[in-house]
C-alpha cells in the first residue's frame, strides 16, 4: 500500500537537529566519544593483529603494539561510557523541552482542534511518541559520523597497503553505509508510521474503557469492549509483525557484505601473491581493521530500522505543531473595556471542512445585565453560539462585536478575562480544593477563595472535609457529587469575576433541588452580570429575563 507522508526524511532530520541545537554541547561530546570509540575498536583489532604478528616474529615493535592495543581497549571503555552518559543526558533534556513545546502547540490550536479528537491518541503522542524521539538524539547522530569516518580511515589504510584492497572495499562500504540504510528507510517508513498510528488507536481504546468503566458495567458492554480492544491489539500485532520482519531482514543483509569483504581481502591477497607482491602483515592488519570498521558501519542499518518508529512518531508530533489554529491572536489588539453590549451581526457559520450551515444570517444584541436562556432542539446550534463568542471558531460570514469592537481584534487574554464558561462537568485537578478554585485567579488570597466558595454555596461542605480547603482532590475527586463539582466551577467564576458568564447545560448533572439552588445562587449573586444559559430543561431557564429559541439556523425571541 502506498502511503503519503507530510514530511520528507531530510525535512524531519533538519527539524530534529534544529530542536537538538539547545543540547549542542552534549551532542558534540557524545558524537566525539562515539567516533573515538569506533576508531579505537578498529585500532584494537588492527594493533591487536600486529601485536600477535610481532609475537610470532613476523614484524617488530612488540611492546609498542601491545601498548597501543591496551590503550585502544581503555579508550573504548571510556568513550562508550561518555557517549552513553552525554547522549542520554542531552536526549532526556530535549524530551522535557519537547513535552512543553507540544503542550504549547495543543494550547494554541485548542479547543477547536480538540473537539472530536481521541484523548488516548493525543496522550500517546504526548507521552509515548515523544519518548520514541530519544532514539534520534541518543543513538543516531554518533553513528551518522562514524559511518563516514570509519570507511574513510579503512580505505586510506587499504590504499597504503595496496590500492587493490581499496577498490575492492569501496563498493562494499557504499552498499553498507548508503544503499542498504536508505533502501531500508524508504521501504520501511510506511510500516513504522502504521505501527505508531495503530498503537495510538489501541491506547485510546484502553483509556476510553477505563474512563467509561461505569457505563460499560451498567450496560453489560464488557464483552463488546474487550472484543474491540482485542481487534485493536491484533492490528498492532500485525503492524509489529511487519516491523520485526523488516528489522530482521535489513539487519541480516549487511552481515553478508561483512563476510564478503573478508573473502575479497583474502582473494586480493591471493591475486597480489600470485604477482609476487607479498605483504602478509599489512593484509592481516587490514583484514582485522576492515572487519571492525564494517561491523560498526553496519550498525547504521540497524539504527535506520529503529529510526522508522522515530520518524513515525516525529511526523505525528510535527503535524500537531504545524496545525494552524482556527482563530489567531490579533496583531494589534484593542481593549474593549467592561462589556456592555454583544452583537451578532449577520453571522453565518459552518464547521471547518463541512458544508452544512449551522447558523445562517443570525442577528442578536445582548445588553449588560441580560440574563438570557437559549433553548432549542438537540443539534440546532446552541453550543456553537457560545463557541463563536469565545472565539474557538470564527464566523464564516458576519461579525461578532463586543462594545462595537470586532471580537477578532480583542486579545484572547482579555476575552477569557471578561467571559467565563461553565460546562456540564467541572474538571478538578489533582491538587487541593483551594488550588482548584484558585485556577481562576492564581494570585487569590485564602480569604478571596473562601468568599468565592461561600457565594457558590460550597464553603459549608468544604469545612466538613478532613483537611478543609487543603483537602487533596486526587483522592476526593470521585467522591464529590455532580452538584459539588459544579459549585467548585461556580466558585471559580466568582473568583474570576468576569463581565459575562456562559453556561452550557450547567445543571444537567444535578437533581431538581440542587439545580434550583445553583440557579438561585447565580441569579442573586450575579444579578448585575450578563448571563447566557443553554438548557433543554425549561425549569432551568425560568429565572432568565430573555428566552431565545434556536430555530431555522438563527435565534428567535420567545
Ligand atoms: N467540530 C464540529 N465539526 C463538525 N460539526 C460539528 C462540530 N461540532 C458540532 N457540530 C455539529 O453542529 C451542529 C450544532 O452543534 P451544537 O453542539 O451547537 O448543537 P446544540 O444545539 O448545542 O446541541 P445539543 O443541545 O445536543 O448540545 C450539530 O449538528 C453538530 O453535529
Amino acid at each position: 500500500m502506498k502511503r503519503k507522508f507530510s514530511y520528507s526524511i531530510g525535512e524531519m532530520n533538519r527539524r530534529l537537529l534544529a530542536i537538538g541545537k539547545s543540547i549542542r554541547g552534549y551532542l558534540v561530546i557524545s558524537t566525539l566519544s562515539s567516533i573515538i570509540g569506533a576508531l579505537a575498536h578498529m585500532g584494537l583489532m588492527g594493533f591487536g593483529a600486529l601485536w600477535l604478528l610481532a609475537a610470532a616474529g613476523f614484524c617488530g615493535n612488540f611492546a609498542l603494539y601491545g601498548i597501543l592495543t591496551v590503550g585502544c581497549a581503555i579508550l573504548i571503555a571510556v568513550s562508550r561510557y561518555l557517549e552513553g552518559v552525554f547522549s542520554h543526558m542531552g536526549a532526556y533534556g530535549i524530551l522535557a523541552k519537547m513535552r512543553v513545546q507540544l503542550f504549547d502547540s495543543i494550547d494554541r490550536v485548542a479547543p477547536a482542534w480538540l473537539i472530536g479528537r481521541e484523548t488516548g491518541d493525543l496522550m500517546n503522542i504526548a507521552v509515548s511518541d515523544i519518548e520514541t524521539l530519544e532514539f534520534f538524539f541518543a543513538h543516531t547522530i554518533g553513528p551518522m559520523f562514524t559511518v563516514i569516518l570509519l570507511p574513510l580511515t579503512t580505505v586510506i589504510l587499504a590504499f597504503c597497503v595496496n590500492p587493490l584492497y581499496a577498490w575492492v572495499l569501496i563498493p562494499i562500504y557504499l552498499m553498507i553505509s548508503v544503499v542498504l540504510p536508505f533502501s531500508a528507510l524508504k521501504a520501511g517508513r510506511g510500516i513504522g508510521m502504521r505501527y505508531r498510528e495503530r498503537l495510538g488507536i489501541l491506547k485510546s481504546k484502553i483509556l476510553e474503557s477505563v474512563y467509561s468503566i461505569r457505563d460499560i458495567q451498567i450496560f453489560g458492554a464488557g464483552e463488546r469492549k474487550a472484543e474491540e480492544i482485542q481487534r485493536a491489539n491484533d492490528e498492532v500485532n500485525h503492524a509489529s509483525f511487519w516491523l520485526t520482519l523488516h528489522r530482521q531482514t535489513v539487519a541480516s543483509f549487511p552481515n553478508f557484505f561483512v563476510y564478503l569483504a573478508r573473502i575479497l581481502i583474502l582473494v586480493c591477497a591471493g591475486v597480489l601473491a600470485s604477482r609476487g607482491i607479498n605483504n602478509p602483515v599489512g593484509t592481516i592488519a587490514l583484514s582485522f581493521a576492515a572487519t571492525a570498521s564494517l561491523s560498526s558501519t553496519f550498525n547504521l542499518t540497524f539504527v535506520v530500522t529503529s529510526l522508522l518508529e522515530t520518524y513515525g512518531a516525529a511526523e505525528r508530533i510535527f503535524q500537531i505543531e504545524d496545525t494552524l489554529p482556527e482563530t489567531t491572536e490579533p496583531e494589534s489588539p484593542v481593549s474593549c473595556g467592561e462589556i456592555q453590549t454583544i452583537e451578532f451581526r449577520d453571522v453565518s457559520f459552518s464547521y471547518p471542512g463541512t458544508e452544512k450551515k449551522i447558523l445562517d444570517h443570525m442577528n442578536l444584541i445582548i445588553k449588560k445585565g441580560d440574563q438570557i436562556g437559549i433553548e432549542g432542539e438537540s443539534g440546532a446550534g446552541k453550543s456553537t453560539i457560545l463557541r463563536l463568542l469565545l472565539r474557538f471558531y470564527a464566523p464564516s460570514e458576519g461579525q461578532i462585536l463586543l462594545n462595537g469592537i470586532p471580537s477578532e481584534k480583542i486579545s484572547f487574554a482579555e476575552l477569557h478575562k471578561r467571559i467565563a464558561f461553565l460546562e456540564q462537568d467541572t474538571y478538578l485537578f489533582d491538587d487541593t480544593i483551594a488550588a482548584n478554585i484558585a485556577v481562576a485567579k492564581p494570585s487569590a488570597t485564602s480569604e478571596e477563595i473562601r468568599l468565592a466558595a461561600k457565594r457558590a454555596g460550597i464553603d459549608d461542605f468544604i469545612e466538613t472535609l478532613p483537611d478543609g480547603y487543603d483537602t487533596d482532590m486526587g483522592q476526593m475527586n470521585a467522591r464529590l457529587s455532580g452538584g459539588e463539582r459544579q459549585r467548585i466551577g461556580i466558585a471559580r467564576i466568582f473568583l474570576r469575576n468576569p463581565d459575562i458568564c456562559l453556561m452550557d447545560e450547567p445543571s444537567s448533572a444535578l437533581d431538581a433541588l440542587h439545580e434550583k439552588e445553583m440557579l438561585h445562587t447565580l441569579q442573586t449573586e450575579y444579578a448585575d452580570k450578563t448571563i447566557l444559559l443553554i438548557s433543554h430543561r425549561s425549569s432551568t431557564l425560568t429565572g432568565c429575563n430573555r428566552i431565545l429559541k434556536m430555530q431555522d439556523k438563527t435565534v428567535k425571541e420567545k
